[in-house]
């Protein structure tokens, strides 16, 4: 695998709303082709600290840094992924990975639904796709032009269980394969564990838990260390207030 990912730096960075402060004090180096997860409780400024680094919205103090270079205005490197898949459903499968794309070769989209196995239905109207086949063409759209940072906020939160892993897999294979760094925003702390090469924990308005994953790449989700790391993460959100069966058990 070619690395191709870009560097990011986050720093000093803050964002107020309203005059309400949603994160403070961000700093965090990111490595070319790192996987980082982003968990914390709802509300805590996970997607907001996406968006910065989207360049979707402007920090009130500090910098966002892409190899090395503060960013302004929209990130030049970045393809973002949402929850809903944002399909446009009078074009075919094949033309909402082009249309994202201006300067998108008709055969790159193709290339791209091959990668996400959905090249035998790239004729056929979105409106026919099962909520997975949705999810798989937006990532087509997304790592249609080899990007070299891919945001994704929450991207599987709609999924079955059996689908979301497949499709947990399918992002890692893309990642591995095309060399991007990733950012995934999660409620899923598995999700988070079995993906990233860090977690982060947002709590606080700031990253109040970086924590480096030394699993093997095979990760086996019901493990002894993966259920650890799992603990872990689960007592720094929840702090006294977990193990949360225990409560309800002894209740
Ligand atoms: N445009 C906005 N106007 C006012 N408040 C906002 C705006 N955008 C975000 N916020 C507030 O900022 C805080 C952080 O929002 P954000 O969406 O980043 O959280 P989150 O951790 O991604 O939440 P969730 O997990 O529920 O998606 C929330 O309290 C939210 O209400």
């Amino acid at each position: 695998m070619s690395i191709r990912g870009v560097e990011l730096g986050l720093r000093g960075l803050g964002k107020a709303i309203a005059n309400r402060t949603i994160l403070h004090d961000i700093n965090l180096e990111i490595k070319p082709g790192e996987f980082i997860a982003i968990i914390g409780k709802s509300g805590c400024g996970k997607t907001t600290l996406l968006r910065l680094i989207a360049g979707l919205t402007e920090p009130t103090i500090g910098q966002v840094a892409l190899d090395n270079s503060p960013l302004a205005g929209l990130n030049p490197a970045a393809r973002v992924m949402f929850q809903d898949a944002r399909l446009l459903p009078w074009k075919r499968v094949w033309e909402n990975v082009a249309l994202g794309l201006p300067n998108l070769n008709p055969e790159h989209a193709l290339q791209a639904l091959h990668q996400v196995g959905l090249a035998d239905r790239a004729y056929d109207w979105p409106l026919g796709l099962s909520g997975g086949e949705r999810q798989r063409l937006a990532l087509a759209r997304a790592i249609a032009n080899m990007p070299s940072l891919l945001l994704l906020d929450e991207p599987f939160g709609a999924l079955d269980a059996l689908t979301r892993i497949e499709m947990q897999q399918l992002v890692e294979q893309l990642w591995r394969a095309q060399g991007f760094t990733a950012i995934l925003v999660t409620h899923d702390v598995e999700e988070a564990i079995a993906l990233a090469d860090r977690v982060l924990l947002i709590q606080n308005q700031h990253i109040a838990l970086n924590l480096p994953i030394h699993l093997p790449r095979s990760r086996q989700r019901g493990s002894a260390e993966f259920a650890a790391i799992k603990e872990q993460l689960l007592g720094a959100i929840f702090g006294a207030g977990y193990p949360l069966t225990s409560r309800v058990v002894g209740a």
